[in-house]
């Protein structure tokens, strides 16, 4: 008896003991659970960028929370920016919405094994994107312009700074709605990705707005077998950008997007244009004399188009294994088959497929069923295939004649001909 007694407070003890074990651990998962929630709530507030609704995140950097928005400047130079770095030359604002993602938290940051160098206005936006779409491929927005603005920034600026950005909340807003505008002009890739930061002394929910600083870090971390990319089209007609590449990496696989160089100078003149409504017109940029009608070669619209010269240049330093050249006008007609080439040439599997693309009529171009970061179609914007001026057939004949012969250099150089002619 005395014995069953103790069996069962013994067995008593044991249920009671369990039981509290059972609180203890019960209070740790819902105080771990509370404690998440909390913290993560000012990390996870999406917010949706005006133009394309595309979820963003920021990277708040603590360690520069002390300074204010008036020390804009000095956050610039610490994360190696200044003010020089934007406005991008080819104003190509149209990057899709980043590459910000859980993704971001994993992997390393590593220079580009692939770049797309060229050529402006061919196209090189559109086979950005599309390539993106690629779950082995992570690019980099903006135009980092390293090779040819921002070398002197080095190395370790292009790897791990690059892409970074100041993001300054102007305007108060509420409910996960800052007012945005939050972006520093000359930073077009902060303008997409806005976060809003808790406003006011106690932070309150609900208000937010003008006193933090906050920065996107844009360049992609990789990892194993995952390709990190950029592209800078003005890369390809400057003069130092092989060497300074070569002395990176010669092993850097090339891209060139080209497209035929008088629709390529037109395109490039209808950009000019649209920022400065009184440019002359585009005849009397191309020629020199307009009567003799010598093309002027000095006027960095028909200068760009001459890709045999500067070919020659890049070839003093890699060879020609290390180049693909896409076929601008096929990325339109044709873009899935454009797209093969480009994954072969990368070694990738053959994921974007025509699947991916369906042709928008109003565009008038090929868009993606499901961009990067998105369930939506989404074609590029409206500064990618807009409508050129009228030119007179003359002068668009006179410089096909003279592209010819660069053209006939180009495709006996590439061995591909883009009839073009
Ligand atoms: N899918 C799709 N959608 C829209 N536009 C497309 C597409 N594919 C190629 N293109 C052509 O890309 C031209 C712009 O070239 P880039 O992106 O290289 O321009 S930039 O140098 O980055 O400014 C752009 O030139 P314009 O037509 O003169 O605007 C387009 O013709």
């Amino acid at each position: 008896m005395g014995c069953s007694r103790w069996t069962l407070g013994f067995n008593l003890g044991h249920l009671k003991a369990q039981s509290k074990l059972s609180v203890f651990f019960t209070m740790i998962i819902i105080f771990t659970y509370l404690f998440y929630s909390l913290t993560g709530y000012c990390d996870s507030i999406p917010v949706y960028d005006q133009p394309t609704g595309y979820p963003n995140k920021i990277n708040y950097r603590p360690e520069l929370s002390h300074l204010r928005q008036s020390d804009a400047h000095e956050r610039t130079q610490l994360v190696g920016l200044d003010r020089v770095h934007s406005p991008q030359p080819n104003d190509d604002t149209e990057q899709g919405p980043g590459n910000m993602s859980s993704a971001d938290n994993f992997g390393s940051k590593k220079f580009p094994q692939t770049i797309i160098i060229g050529v402006k206005k061919g196209g090189t936006r559109a086979l950005l994107e599309f390539l993106r779409v690629h779950p082995d491929v992570r690019a980099v927005g903006a135009e980092p312009h390293f090779f040819d603005r921002f070398y002197d920034k080095g190395l370790e600026w292009y790897r791990s700074a690059l892409g970074e950005c100041l993001l300054t909340v102007i305007q108060g807003g509420t409910n996960h709605k800052p007012a945005t505008g939050c972006w520093v002009p000359e930073a077009h890739q902060c303008a997409r990705a806005t976060k809003a930061v808790p406003f006011g002394p106690n932070r309150q929910k609900g208000s937010y707005g003008v006193h933090e600083i906050q920065y996107q870090d844009l360049m992609p971390r990789t990892l194993e077998g995952q390709i990190t990319m950029e592209k800078t089209p003005s890369y390809f007609v400057t003069k130092e950008a092989p060497l300074r590449l070569f002395q990176l990496s010669r092993d850097t696989k090339l891209i060139v997007v080209v497209r035929d160089p008088v629709t390529r100078a037109v395109s490039d003149y209808t950009q000019t244009l649209s920022k400065q409504p009184g440019l002359p017109s585009f005849q009397s940029l191309a020629f020199r004399n307009s009567t003799a009608r010598l093309i002027d070669t000095s006027w960095s619209a028909v200068r760009i188009g001459i890709y045999a010269k500067h070919l020659e240049n890049w070839l003093q330093y890699f060879p020609l294994s290390r180049f693909l050249f896409v076929s601008g006008e096929r990325l339109v007609t044709d873009p899935a088959g454009e797209m093969a080439r480009v994954q072969d040439f990368l070694g990738l599997k053959r994921v974007v497929t025509d699947k991916h693309f369906y042709f928008n009529q109003t565009k008038g171009f090929p868009c993606l069923k499901k961009p990067e970061g998105s369930s939506r179609p989404r074609c590029l914007g409206k500064s990618k295939g807009r409508p050129h001026p009228q030119i007179s057939p003359e002068v668009l004949l006179r410089l096909r004649e003279f592209y010819r012969p660069f053209n006939m250099k180009f495709y006996q150089m590439t061995g591909h001909d883009f009839g073009w002619d």
